[in-house]
């Protein structure tokens, strides 16, 4: 993820958002952060005239708020989170300060004096990062603001006031909800749109970054609101990591003790010359007698190195039911894991560990818990599970890819020597046992469920009567169609071994349109006969010459306005941006004699058969989705 090096600072740490609103929340969520909710109690009674500019008020607001929050978890429970974040959200307009309306007439003079005029909003963000020393809070504290302008139309009174039956000015700073039927009212915004909502979260991660991998010397800028230290990108920043790089100290973060009041001295680490943190400094020089820094931590390529340990790690402990078993009865400790599952101690411990700090798993006094998308995607029983994968990819792709350098040599599948046999044919190959038979049944099946709502939703399939999914193996694709388009018959068509064992996989309970299920290889046999085509992760499995002859098949078949619908990984024309992609070839090539193709790679083969108005959709999700008609 984008943000990731700035975000995965907060991963490992205690975090509380100091508020109870709940778009702060979603906000939040949305990007990823783990965070606990500890509404603040502190009144929003500050004496405004006594700020020189609104946001000072909104800013302090802030800091209030996260101070209260910070050493009530502090005092009360003993509880010291390592990260408070606190903020306010108020409207300036013609000096005024306007907070939540009281009530509708409040409501009203509000929305009556933004009426036709530009205004802004500001919100204060406090970010308190907090050590108990000798049970003594101590606490670095950082805030900032960031404005936004907007403009109200002129609005009839009658139209004012029917939004403020509506409700939903009364818990919004300024009387009105951008995001909701206030969007209506709203002629421009000038700004960043999150800060009206209620959280400016660039700038907060722009703040982070400036936490986290300070600038340097000259960069540094003293003054108490200055503007955004230019951050280019954030996944371009070093993260100069290791552990050391928790929050220490930082410009613009004042040390405060537990009443909030700055105090002078403190636990700053030093700084070289150049801004970078060190416990020591190593004068270090060349042959010329200039002196040299070693280059910043590469992260990105640390990353990569480390990265088959991340998905090992991830691999063996689903495995192993690890996430099953702490869905169940978690939190555990990791000597009640290992008894569970009968491992080790020491060896469940640092996977337990690692995988906490992967932000896997959660550990707290109790001991370890899923995270909520541990349980929704690692868990063998939840409804998006990717287990039958993460086992397929354990199982049968690792020892693939432990053989990748062989593969590049030679330019060709590698099961010969990572499963000891010579491969006959893809499928024979998996299927040569009931059990590989049901595990990559299981992983196709988790795929095509985490993405069949995309790729039947990609474009509009009503004007289609029927449907024959090729190599559709559980049916998962095929019910999403059933289900979204009624009027749709879909046949799954695929291996006689495949349709002997769907029953594993259907669903329990549900009352969906039936699917048909028909036994047959479509190399070989006669295909049913349907107005639209899916395959659906088929294409990549096999070299041109193959494609040529199914494709061949289905035009034949297919009367004009026909069409087939593919999902794939779909390559950028010149094969240089979407890794995820890219490294699927990769694993083709090491199990098949397909790969992954770009979008004009597969019009041309697909023209070839009189299929045209090839439409292509990249929707974000792992599949991506061509359409195209015969004519
Ligand atoms: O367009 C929108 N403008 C503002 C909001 C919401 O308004 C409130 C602002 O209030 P405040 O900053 O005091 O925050 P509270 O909700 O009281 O929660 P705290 O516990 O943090 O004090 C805020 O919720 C904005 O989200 C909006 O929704 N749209």
């Amino acid at each position: 993820m984008v943000l990731s090096p700035v975000l995965g600072k907060l991963v490992s740490k205690r975090v509380v958002l100091a508020s109870a609103s709940p778009r702060r929340q979603e906000i939040l969520t949305n990007v990823g952060l783990r965070f606990e909710v500890v509404p603040s109690w502190f009144k929003e009674t500050l004496e405004k005239s006594s700020f020189a500019a609104p946001f000072e008020y909104a800013v302090e607001t802030a800091r209030q708020k996260a101070l209260e929050v910070a050493n009530r978890m502090h005092v009360k429970h003993m509880r010291t989170p390592d990260v408070v974040i606190g903020a306010d959200t108020i409207v300036s307009v013609d000096e005024q300060i306007l907070e939540k309306p009281v009530d509708k007439q409040d409501a009203y003079r509000m929305l009556s004096r933004l009426n036709g005029k530009e205004h802004s909003v500001f919100t204060g963000v406090a970010i308190i990062h907090c050590h108990s020393k000798d049970s003594k809070l101590e606490m670095e504290i950082t805030d900032f603001y960031e404005e936004t302008k907007v403009k109200f139309s002129e609005l009839s009174e009658e139209l004012l006031w029917e939004y403020i039956h509506s409700g939903e000015p009364m818990d919004k700073a300024g009387g009105y909800g951008i995001q909701a039927l206030g969007g209506m009212l709203v002629e421009y915004v000038h700004g960043d749109f999150l800060n009206v909502v209620g959280f400016p979260l660039n700038h907060f991660c722009k703040k982070l970054a400036e936490l986290y991998y300070p600038p340097s010397k000259h960069n540094v800028q003293h003054k108490k609101y200055d503007s955004i230290p230019s951050v280019d990108t954030f996944e371009n920043l070093s993260d100069g990591e290791s552990e050391s790089s928790n929050f220490t100290e930082h410009k613009g973060a004042s040390k405060l003790d537990s009443s909030g009041k700055h105090s002078s001295g403190g636990v700053y680490t030093s700084e070289n010359s150049s801004g970078v943190r060190t416990g020591f400094t190593v004068p270090l020089e060349n042959q010329n007698g200039v002196s040299q820094r070693p280059p910043e931590v590469p992260s990105k390529i640390l990353e990569l190195m480390d990265g088959f340990r991340a998905s090992k790690a991830l691999l063996v402990a689903s495995k192993l039911k690890i996430f099953d078993h702490l869905k169940h009865k978690g939190p555990l400790k990791a000597v009640d894991i290992a008894n569970e599952i009968g491992t080790s101690v020491c060896g469940t411990e640092r996977l337990l560990d690692a995988c906490a700090a992967l932000g896997l798993l959660e550990k707290t006094p109790q001991g370890y818990g899923n995270t909520d998308s541990v349980n929704t995607f690692l868990t063998s029983d939840g409804e998006y599970s990717l287990h039958g994968y993460i086992i397929h990819s354990n199982d049968h792709l690792w020892p693939l890819f432990t053989n990748l350098e062989s593969a590049i040599k030679e330019g060709s599948r590698q099961n010969h020597r990572a499963f000891g046999k010579k491969a006959e044919d893809l499928f024979k190959d998996y299927y040569h046992s009931q059990e590989g038979k049901q595990c990559f049944m299981a992983a196709m099946h988790s795929i095509a469920r985490l993405t069949a709502r995309d790729v039947a939703t990609a474009f509009d399939l009503s004007r289609f009567k029927s449907a024959c999914d090729l190599g559709g193996c559980t049916g998962a694709l095929a019910r999403e169609l059933v289900q979204i388009y009624p009027n749709l018959k879909v046949t799954v068509f695929d291996l006689p071994e495949v349709i002997a064992n769907i029953s594993y996989f259907q669903p329990s309970g549900q009352h969906t349109a039936p699917v048909t299920f028909v036994s047959g290889d479509f190399f070989k046999d006669k295909l049913p006969e349907a107005d639209l085509y899916i395959l659906s992760r088929i294409l990549h499995d096999w070299p041109d010459e193959k494609i040529h002859v199914l494709l061949s098949k289905i035009s034949a078949l297919c009367r004009p306005g026909c069409a087939i619908l593919l999902a794939e990984m779909v390559l950028d024309d010149e094969k240089k941006n979407r890794s995820t992609a890219l490294l699927q070839s990769l694993n083709m090539l090491v199990q098949t004699e397909g790969k992954e193709r770009s979008g004009s790679e597969y019009q041309a083969l697909l023209e070839q058969h009189g299929f045209t108005n090839v439409k292509i959709r990249i929707t974000g999700n792992l599949l991506d989705v061509i359409l195209c008609v015969k004519t």
